[in-house]
């Protein structure tokens, strides 16, 4: 899996490679620069110490009783007529085995002449005025090298904040188009807010590109950079230094493997609380009807509490690692200055040298620390974003092909057979024809494969086998997008989106003028909504919008279908949700829409289906009876009985409507 994760990371950071090298360039920089600041501070410790040595030279001519000639004439002696500087020189070399070289970072007196230089274990002599001269210098340096530094790291920071955006944008838009590509299946089986949750994953992935760009790398080479100046300086003192090493290492690779296990199963658990708000709050009318809000908030607490009891552990874990990891680094400080501070004892490092040191030790653990922190997070981000990964890598996208012509809009079915789950097949071999411009109800028990039917129509599932035709062409060779795009569907699950009523009613057809919108609107039997909204169609809806009855919303289906102009119209239980009185006049509208569209009706009203041409009763998943409605009423079967049963309900529903408005109409009078 996570070689999944790193292709597909690289894939995101392909587009933006230059941007990506430039901020790695710079965190490069702004490190680099940092790495000098330890070989200043040295310079200038050293200097000062050589106020103390000068010091101690001056007292010990005093106590010989010699001056400065004379105790020149003594050392050249001493040291076969070899000058001090150059001895010491020497000196440095003999220990070493490396030249000192201050003079790249510490310049030259004012004067001209360049002091004594510091070596390796001996501190040259320095005057006040040098030594305030190289603290002067020294301060300078330290200012201009961190100005550099900053300014380059805010450089690399804009770079990537833009570098950031761009990679996240890339990544939100490319897993929500994949996801809304996936066919309707993969829908079925996962929860919604889930999948939200998996998509929203964009901050893990510049979680890891930050980490690479910024952290990783820099890290990475600085850390290479402070052991060769190290060991270049002074290889024993470098050698004690890393004794502790490999242990902080291993430490900080076990915590990292250790913190890393079982972050899946945490991720999955946040992914079940998201799931169980967003379903508490999409059924919140159920909940309360319910009086489920508490038993809700229990199961959300359960579920929280588990995911909350991980956290908890893997950060006591976590803190139990940082306290050996700390303890490692000061044991490591001590034992430089421990070691450095005999060394200087023993004239072989100044005291410059062992600040340096440690310096450097501070700045080397600091990469190692961010390093093992960076791979738990990196672990973090991946465990995270695998799953978003996941969704990209697994679902196979609906497969592009031809676009649908629609000539005429016949409809064939030949011997299909579909099932959603392998334990039970839907559709059990379903036939039959549609001709062009006719209506059809399709009509049977709850459950006998209506609705699946007119989904297959749509594509919105592929048969298992058998065929389905419009026009000759079979769907499986044609883009999913394009039948669906020609085809409306009315049904009882419609959505209605955030924005005004007019943009919901454009949704299928975004081109549409706005007096066609005004007029679908009104063939939809929305004039009475619309007569009591100041706005008309350009109110709100949709959340943080004006509300909807399910009357309405249906209502606002109706004349998204009808601004589309489908040649094929399925109407799914598309007037279960309104009046008689309103469902007469959807009726009167798609009488004007009936000679140049084929219409599937599917409902459970007998008033919907009584006009049409064409009825198609379905039992368990195959075609039971087929004719026109008078035919089927003669036949005496399935479709006599239902209508009778049907018509009987009709009145007794209008019966008990004109009984309401008749009590009401009386109040009124008594009052
Ligand atoms: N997404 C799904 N996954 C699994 N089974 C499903 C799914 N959708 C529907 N079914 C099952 O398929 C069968 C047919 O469902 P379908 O919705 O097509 O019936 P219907 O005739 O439209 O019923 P109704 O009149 O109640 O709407 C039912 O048994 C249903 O439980």
């Amino acid at each position: 899996m996570k070689k999944a994760v790193w292709r597909n990371v690289y894939r995101l950071i392909l587009p933006y490679r230059k941007k990506f090298l430039w901020v790695v360039t710079l965190g490069l920089l702004s490190t680099g620069v940092g790495l000098v600041e330890p070989l200043i501070y040295r310079e200038a410790i050293n200097d000062v110490a050589g106020l103390f040595v000068r010091q101690a030279r001056e007292n010990a001519r005093k106590d010989l009783g010699v001056d400065a000639d004379e105790e020149e004439n003594i050392r050249s002696m001493i040291r076969n007529e070899v000058p001090d500087s150059t001895q010491a020189a020497t000196d440095s070399a003999s220990i070493s085995g490396t030249p000192h070289s201050p003079a790249a970072v510490v310049p030259k007196t004012p004067a001209g002449t360049s002091p004594t230089a510091h070596s390796r274990g001996h501190v040259a002599a320095r005057s006040p005025k040098q030594a305030l001269n190289t603290l002067l210098w020294a301060v300078a340096w330290l200012f201009v090298i961190n100005l550099i530094g900053t300014l380059l790291w805010r450089l690399g920071e804009n770079t990537n904040t833009r570098l950031s955006c761009l990679i996240e944008q890339r990544f939100i838009q490319g897993t929500f188009a994949h996801v809304l590509r996936l066919p309707l299946s993969f829908f079925s089986r996962r929860s919604t807010a889930a999948i939200a949750k998996q998509i929203d994953q964009s901050e893990e992935v510049t979680g890891i590109v930050n980490g690479f760009s910024q952290q990783i790398l820099p890290e990475l080479i600085s850390l290479l950079g402070i052991l060769a100046i190290m060991l270049w300086q002074n290889v024993a003192l470098t050698t004690v230094a890393l004794v502790t090493i490999p242990f902080y290492i291993l430490i900080a690779w076990r915590s990292a493997g250790r913190l890393e296990s079982g972050l899946s199963n945490y991720y999955s658990r946040w992914e079940e609380v998201s799931s169980r708000i967003q379903d508490g709050l999409a059924g919140i009318k159920t909940v309360k009807l319910s009086g489920a809000e508490q038993r809700e908030v229990d199961q959300l607490q359960a579920s929280a509490g588990e995911a909350y009891q991980d956290y908890i552990k893997r950060a006591r874990l976590a803190n139990k690692y940082v306290f050996w990891e700390t303890m490692l680094s000061h044991l490591s400080t001590a034992l430089v200055f421990g070691y450095g501070g005999y060394l200087t004892l023993e004239n072989r490092l100044t005291p410059g040298d062992v600040v340096m040191f440690v310096a450097y030790l501070d700045r080397l653990y600091g990469p190692i620390d961010t390093l093992a922190s960076l791979w738990v997070e990196l672990q973090q981000n991946i465990a995270s974003i695998a799953r978003a990964f996941r969704l990209l890598d697994k679902g196979v996208e609906e497969k592009a092909g031809s676009g649908l012509h629609i000539r005429h809009g016949k409809i064939e079915f030949r011997d299909v057979y579909f099932s959603y789950t392998p334990e039970r097949e839907v559709l059990k071999g379903l036939s039959f024809t549609l001709r062009p411009g006719t209506t059809t109800a399709l009509v049977g028990g709850s459950g006998a494969g209506k609705t699946t039917t007119a989904d297959l129509l749509m594509r919105l599932y592929d048969p298992s086998e058998g065929s389905i035709l419009i026009d000759g062409q079979d769907l499986r060779t044609l883009d999913a997008a394009s039948v669906r795009r020609q085809i409306g569907v009315v049904s009882t699950d419609g959505a209605v989106f955030r924005g005004t009523l007019a943009d919901n009613i454009r949704y299928k057809r975004p081109s549409a003028t706005d007096a066609e919108v005004e007029q679908a609107a009104i063939a939809a039997g929305m004039h009475s909504t619309l007569d009591r909204l100041p706005q008309g169609l350009q109110t709100p809806v949709g959340e943080s919008g004006m509300g909807l009855s399910v009357g309405e919303r249906q209502r606002v289906q109706i004349a998204r279908v009808l601004v589309a102009k489908p040649r094929i119209l399925v109407l799914d239980e598309a007037t279960a949700n309104l009046d008689y009185a309103t469902e007469g006049e959807v009726r009167k509208t798609l009488e004007g829409l009936r000679r140049h569209t084929t219409i599937i009706i599917i409902a459970h009203r007998y008033s919907m289906v009584r006009d049409a041409d064409h009825v198609i009763v379905l039992a368990e998943g195959a075609v039971e009876e087929e004719g026109t409605p008078a035919e089927l009423l003669a036949n005496g079967g399935w479709f006599a009985e239902w209508a009778r049963a049907a018509e009987e309900d009709q009145a007794e529903d209008e019966d008990s409507g004109e009984e309401e408005e008749n009590t009401e109409e009386e109040g009124e009078e008594e009052e």
